[in-house]
């Protein structure tokens, strides 16, 4: 079996209806609970199943013009860079046509590097009439030649279907990225990994905060309504282990305790943390991974 998996970018203004085509392909649940954490800088918003495909959904604040270039660092340190997708699809109303907004995109997505896919999808196509929807089409073409144009409403769920099989071949050809069983919670993780690898930032302040991954390794829903969550740390060198122990495992248990805080008041529920950490001194070859897929690393030292 030949499988694919990637990234793929949905972007567009606020309410162009990013969230409610994430539930058409993802699943509601998943994008109701990221939709909450705008702030927070975990970029994985969802993965969809097509066929042998793998499609992870990836958010990208700053992916235009970062105003600052702490913004840039932030975007890349979290999600590795990733905002640079396999396939980037932007989202225009139907009815609102090329507002301001739409044009400042455009203008970024035209500062896009040279191969990347970009497709059109024109939402809210019950809000309007046929004609209109063509000449729409044709103006956001002469602007910016779409690699492929749908036309869709992600509310009543037309052209969704089209869409996500479209993409399912234009991602490349890669083993799956994620577990089939991890899929459905695998936003949730992201997030605990993000607020955990947040509080070690502030914690260890400049010390090593680029040196490090966190993973969530195991979630475990209890029967008590608490969550059992099993995170790694992997630093890559032996050395950084100790300065994150700290005196007596001091530091370690500092950064539990205010992760777990912060887990359990966005799952609002109780939580248990359990931090490990590990040496994993092959890490930084991970980057080059991502440099293979376009990314640039750079960005997050
Ligand atoms: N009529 C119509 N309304 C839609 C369609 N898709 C989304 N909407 C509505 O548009 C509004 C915004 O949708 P969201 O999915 O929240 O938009 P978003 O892009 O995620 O918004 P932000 O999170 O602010 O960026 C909601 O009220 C949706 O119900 C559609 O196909 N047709």
């Amino acid at each position: 079996m030949t499988t694919r998996a990637g990234f793929v970018a949905l972007i567009g203004e606020p309410n162009a209806g990013k969230s409610t085509l994430l539930n058409r392909m993802v699943g509601a649940k998943v994008s109701i609970v990221t939709h909450k954490v705008q702030t927070t800088r975990a970029r994985i918003r969802g993965v969809a199943m097509a066929g042998d495909s793998q499609i992870v959904f990836v958010d990208t604040p700053g992916l235009f013009r970062p105003r600052r270039r702490l913004d840039r660092a932030m975007v890349a340190a979290a999600w590795g860079g990733a905002a640079d997708a396999d396939v980037v699809v932007l989202l225009v109303e139907a009815h609102r046509g090329v507002t301001e907004g739409v044009e400042t995109i455009l203008e970024g997505l035209a500062d896009m590097p040279k191969g990347r896919t970009v497709a059109l999808a024109i939402n809210k196509i019950d809000r309007v009439e046929g004609p209109r929807l063509l000449a729409l089409a044709e103006d956001l073409n002469n602007r910016l030649p779409f690699a492929k144009t749908f036309m869709i409403s992600a509310e009543k769920g037309y052209g969704v279907e089209d869409l996500r099989d479209w993409l399912a071949g234009e991602v490349p050809e890669s083993p799956w990225l994620y577990p089939e069983d991890q899929i459905a919670d695998l936003p949730l993780r992201m997030i605990a990994a993000e607020m955990t690898r947040e509080k070690l930032t502030l914690r260890l302040h400049q010390e090593l905060p680029y040196q490090l991954t966190v993973e969530t390794e195991n979630w475990e829903e209890r029967k008590d309504g608490s969550a059992r969550i099993d995170q790694v740390i992997y630093v890559s060198r032996a050395g950084h282990k100790g300065i994150l122990l700290g005196k007596g495992g001091e530091t370690i248990k500092a950064i539990s305790k205010a992760a777990r805080e912060e887990i359990a008041a966005f799952l609002d529920r109780p939580v248990h943390l359990f931090l490990q950490v590990k040496v994993r001194e092959n890490w930084q070859d991970e980057a080059a991974r991502y440099s293979e897929m376009g990314l640039d690393f750079r960005d997050s030292n």
